[in-house]
């Protein structure tokens, strides 16, 4: 079997080596003149995977190690009979890790308590909902937007007005969708944009064009009480300059980017290849992942809450490292930037996720226990 690979795939060759021959390329090079002979075609979010790549192709299967879909032709994948998988949930919970660690970052700059502000979380599905549960768990008041759900469900939904109206910190995680009855391309338009309360926390992990980047570009220069976070671009890898400008963090979209998220991802195409073919799978990734770098913390019982909270959040994960990165990727031309921000995705450092550390207390801390079974850590 002829398999077509995304360059940045990490663990091909360990999942997928014994059933044919594996060829690389960069994602966003992918044509119909790449793909040759290939039945198989792993794939990243960079890849316009539809008619004009897949016609007349050997291509059967496709697969996404990402959660989003928004560059796959579903449609027409159904209509040509291609069977197809994503990563539902793969990277979850290293975009939560990405939130906390924009908040901590916030917060200090701001000398605001994180526990004193209202959080509206829209879209609660993989990513939202686990969100959602960490900011809960530590006490804090969570609005939460999911027209879907809410459908779906009923419960404790509010719309997002209410959101706009009543939240201090917004984080998007809804997929980029243009149709159907609850369509997220430029949720956050100028309209919305403008009614953002005074001294808001605008977080956006989810895709680029789920807010108008002009406007939004436009909004911070005028207001300077408002504060962004942006891992997702409009037209990305292009962004604009002088919105990152503004932005309080700016990345290359690499809110995900735990090496967990991103092997669990190669590791679930791989489950749905072979539940495609009829085959029993052989290879789980426990027996593969490395040990984090950073297994263990000890925390004094004493230790101030906040000050803990940020502590073990920033031992994991700071974004504002990778927002130095990318900052001095914005520095070029137009050609520099782009191969920058391709770069820095494809060269990322290992990070590993927070609900991987374990960390002791020595005696009893109600308040520090609850907080780290709030982020999902493990203690002694
Ligand atoms: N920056 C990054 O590195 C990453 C970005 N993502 C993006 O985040 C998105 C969300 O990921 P998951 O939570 O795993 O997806 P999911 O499909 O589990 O959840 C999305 C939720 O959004 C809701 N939703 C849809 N339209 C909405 C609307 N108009 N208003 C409010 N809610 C709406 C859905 O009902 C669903 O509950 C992905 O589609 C992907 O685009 C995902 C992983 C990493
Ligand atoms: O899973 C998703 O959806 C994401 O946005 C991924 O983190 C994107 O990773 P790449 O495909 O852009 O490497």
């Amino acid at each position: 079997m002829r398999i077509l690979a995304d360059e940045n795939i990490p663990l091909v060759d360990a999942f997928f080596g014994a059933f044919g021959d594996i060829r690389r390329a960069p994602g966003r090079s992918i044509d119909r003149e790449t793909l040759g002979d290939a039945e198989v075609l792993l794939v990243r979010s960079v890849t316009r995977v539809d008619e004009a790549l897949l016609a007349g192709s050997q291509v059967r299967f496709v697969g996404t190690c990402t959660i989003g879909t928004d560059h796959l032709d579903l449609e027409y994948l159904r209509q040509a009979g291609i069977a197809w998988a994503s990563a539902p949930g793969c990277n979850a919970r290293g975009v939560v890790d990405y939130v906390l660690g924009s908040l901590i970052s916030l917060a200090e700059v701001h000398g605001v308590d994180l526990a004193s502000r209202t959080y509206g979380v829209i879209g609660a599905g993989q990513v939202g909902g686990r969100l959602v549960d960490v900011l809960r768990s530590l006490g804090w008041r969570v609005l939460v937007c999911d027209p879907l759900r809410q459908e779906a469900e009923g419960g404790d939904f509010v719309d997002l007005p209410t959101i706009l109206s009543e939240c201090d910190v917004l984080s998007l995680h809804t997929p980029l969708t243009r149709s159907g009855p609850h369509p997220t391309w430029h949720l956050l338009g100028r309209e919305e944009l403008g009614r953002l309360r005074p001294g808001s926390w605008l977080i956006n992990a989810s895709r680029g064009a789920v807010v108008d980047n002009a406007a939004l570009r436009e909004l911070l220069a005028d207001r300077t009480d408002l504060e962004a976070v942006l891992d997702v671009w409009e037209g990305e890898p292009e962004v604009d300059v002088a919105l990152a400008d503004l932005c309080h963090i700016a990345t290359p979209h690499i809110a995900g980017y735990s090496l967990d998220g991103k092997l669990r991802g190669t590791e679930q195409i791989y489950q749905a290849f072979c539940r495609e073919r009829g085959l029993p799978p052989s290879i789980r990734l426990d027996a593969l992942l490395p040990a984090p770098w950073l297994r263990e913390l000890s925390l004094d019982a004493g230790a101030d809450p906040a000050w803990a909270l940020a502590m073990v959040c920033r031992a994991v994960y700071d974004p504002r490292r990778d927002d130095a990165d990318f900052r001095r990727t914005l520095q070029g031309g137009s050609a520099e930037r782009r191969a920058g921000f391709d770069a820095l995705r494809k060269h990322y450092p290992p990070r590993r996720e927070i609900d991987g550390l374990r960390v002791s207390l020595g005696r009893e801390a109600p308040i520090l226990k609850q907080m780290l079974k709030a982020l999902g850590i493990s203690q002694d």
